[in-house]
């Protein structure tokens, strides 16, 4: 994991050389992927990398971890507590569908988890602006292909530096990178409701997905899971659907 680290880094710089910008900002939740991107960040720009922390309705514990991630990285960070904002937005949001009498209460957890994730993405879109940077994305590869995340989210991004690499692959690359073991063995969580976990809500585990993802085999059942999610949200993974060109086209 030497070699990709090293090579990891020079392509952040290079990334960033090329877009005329000046570094590179990440959002920090305590959870790997986002440490990972932390302590890559930190090498490829020692003054120039920032970790926001942001927490909204979130654990103690998860900001504790974030904090932990910040000490052992050096990285230079802002902490920006979004709780209020997303109560404010959303219930306004929900009041006025609800005066049509239009609220689905069916989809109300995942609608207030969404926002918190796009909240988190306009946040650092508004620090990259004043610091000139690019926002990094976190998402590896099994979240990739599963489409386990939030479009214009955490996947509204600039780059997204782990996208080849399996869970298995990021903790090894945590442990090269000398992680706080902490960290690397906590239960995936994208922490948008209480008690959530990864493997719990998709019903599959990131070993089997990565298993999948290697060629090798796994049960029929979480074969199907991996490929309905990657099915269902290949949207996700490519740019906003448009109609043909009218000016060149008529439907018959
Ligand atoms: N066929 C289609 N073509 C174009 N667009 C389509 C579409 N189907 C839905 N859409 C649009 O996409 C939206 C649904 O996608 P989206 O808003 O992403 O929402 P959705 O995929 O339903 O939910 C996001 C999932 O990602 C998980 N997540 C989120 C954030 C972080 C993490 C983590 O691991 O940390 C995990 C979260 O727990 C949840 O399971 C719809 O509201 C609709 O606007
Ligand atoms: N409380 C938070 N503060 C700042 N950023 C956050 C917070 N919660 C989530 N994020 C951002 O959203 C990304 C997606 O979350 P995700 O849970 O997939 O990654 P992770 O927490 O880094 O790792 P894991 O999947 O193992 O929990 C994070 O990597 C991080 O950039
Ligand atoms: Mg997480």
């Amino acid at each position: 994991m030497d070699q990709h680290i090293k090579q990891l880094t020079q392509w952040l710089k290079e990334t960033v050389k090329e877009s005329k910008t000046n570094g590179l900002v990440v959002g920090l939740s305590g959870g790997i992927d986002s440490t990972v991107v932390a302590y890559l960040i930190k090498r490829a720009f020692k003054d120039d990398s920032l970790g926001v922390i942001m927490p909204c309705k979130s654990t103690e514990a998860d900001a504790e971890d974030a904090e932990l991630v910040v000490e052992g990285s050096g990285i230079n960070h802002l902490t920006i507590n979004l709780t209020d904002q997303h109560d404010a937005l959303f219930n306004n949001i929900k009041q006025q569908i609800e005066k049509n009498g239009e609220w689905n209460e069916d989809k109300q957890q995942l609608a207030d988890a969404n926002l918190r994730a796009r909240l988190r993405m306009s946040t650092l879109y508004t620090i990259a602006t004043n610091y000139n940077y690019l926002v990094v994305g976190t998402d590896n590869q099994a979240e990739w292909y599963t489409g386990y995340f939030t479009k214009y989210g955490d996947g509204g991004v600039d780059l997204a530096p782990l996208l080849h690499y399996t869970k298995s692959e990021v903790r090894e690359l945590a442990r090269t990178l000398g992680v706080p073991e902490q960290i690397i063995k906590k239960a995936p969580s994208a922490g948008l409701w209480h008690g959530q976990t990864d493997e719990e809500e998709m019903g599959v585990s990131y070993n089997s997905i990565d298993a999948f993802l290697n060629g090798e085999t796994v049960s029929d059942e979480d074969a199907e899971i991996i490929e309905s999610m990657h099915q269902r949200t290949a949207h996700k993974r490519a740019l906003p659907k448009s109609p043909p060109d009218f000016h060149h086209f008529t439907l018959e």
